[in-house]
């Protein structure tokens, strides 16, 4: 087993949980936390990529520019990411996250759509950034297809290219089987992203780990969508146990839960019953806050409303489906 990368997601994930809100000073501080345990990538961006800034996905407090450049500036040693969804953000968006000083974009496709991933992974390589495919709501794919998607990835140029638990619904055989079927039949590095709706989001992550991925991604006290990423400090504890070494630094990743990013939730980020229903019914996890918005609205349960998005195999870029399935709900209810 290589030396695995930690990608941390607290601040790019964890605007869903905040609803795109943090303000810089607590980019800032997460952020040189972050840096000094020597976590290795720190992604910022809106939730929903670079660009996502919008009445689909709702606006963020800052500007992209703002947020990379404040954090930007006090990295020593992480990697700057942002995230970038081809149709949500474009090359042009690449080039200001540039001149923000990122190292690392990485572009995500729904998992049956890496075509649409080409110009911009081809884009980023000829930047010089270190490129990442991620192939989000993997549940929905079998694994020969998303091997097809990711060889797609890797052979537009991507370095790495990521098995994206959106929902968090994968079960742990169905990871090991994804996670080792890339391995398998890529040449480039891999990573794994999930969600912890299931309460599966260490237990997939180790076996992400056991089955050689090379990149992890985590985000502090899970601050993520749903029921939050795999929560890093845990994911840490759990491989200094094994015996891997992260290269991250345990106690300041425990500071910065207790004392940083756990206040500030506005939302406490919990497997709680409709954070559970999103994994079970295999929904994108951040449709959640949007979901109890309608809930409230129209008076509907929040789990009825998911378990129809899951039926109709809803993907992101969808959540005005939301609202739509929510007055249908409504209206079968009055009869
Ligand atoms: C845009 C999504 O939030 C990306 C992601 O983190 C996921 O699919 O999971
Ligand atoms: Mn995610």
């Amino acid at each position: 087993m290589g030396q695995i990368i930690i990608n941390d997601c607290t601040l790019r994930d964890g605007m869903h949980a905040l609803a795109h809100q943090y303000t810089l000073e607590q980019m800032v501080s997460v952020a040189s936390m972050l840096d000094a345990a020597g976590v290795q990538i720190i992604e910022v961006s809106h939730g929903d990529g670079l660009n996502g800034n919008s009445v689909n996905y709702g606006f963020s407090r800052h500007t992209e520019m703002e947020y990379l450049r404040a954090v930007r500036e006090v990295l020593k040693s992480a990697r700057l990411a942002a995230l970038l969804l081809p149709g949500i953000g474009t090359i042009e968006d690449m080039d200001m996250a540039i001149e923000a000083g990122i190292d690392t974009i990485r572009i995500a496709t729904h998992c049956t759509e890496a075509d649409v991933s080409k110009q911009h992974i081809e884009a980023a390589r000829e930047r010089g950034l270190d490129t990442v495919g991620f192939l989000m709501m993997a549940h929905m794919l079998e694994t020969s297809e998303l091997v097809k998607q990711a060889k797609l990835m890797e052979s537009y140029g991507a370095h790495c290219v990521y098995v994206t638990d959106s929902a968090g619904a994968l079960l742990m055989d169905e990871t090991r089987e994804k996670v080792r079927a890339l391995k398998d039949a890529l040449q480039c590095q891999v990573g794994f992203h999930n969600h912890h709706n299931l309460g599966l989001g260490v237990a997939n992550t180790v076996i992400a780990a056991e089955e050689g991925a090379d990149r992890l991604d985590g985000s502090i006290a899970g601050m993520g969508a749903g029921a939050g990423n795999c929560p890093l400090e845990v994911l840490v504890a759990v491989l200094n146990r094994m015996g891997i070494e992260s290269g991250v630094e345990l106690y300041p990743l425990l500071e910065c839960a207790e004392n940083v990013v756990r206040p500030l939730m506005t939302r406490p980020v919990q497997t709680d019953s409709s954070a559970i229903m999103l994994g079970y019914a295999g929904v994108y996890s951040s449709f959640l806050l949007h979901t109890e918005r309608a809930s409230k609205r129209f008076g509907v349960d929040s789990r009825d409303i998911l378990v129809e998005l899951g039926k109709r195999r809803m993907v992101g870029g969808q959540e005005d489906m939301i609202v739509d399935v929510a007055l249908e709900i409504l209206e079968k209810q009055k009869g």
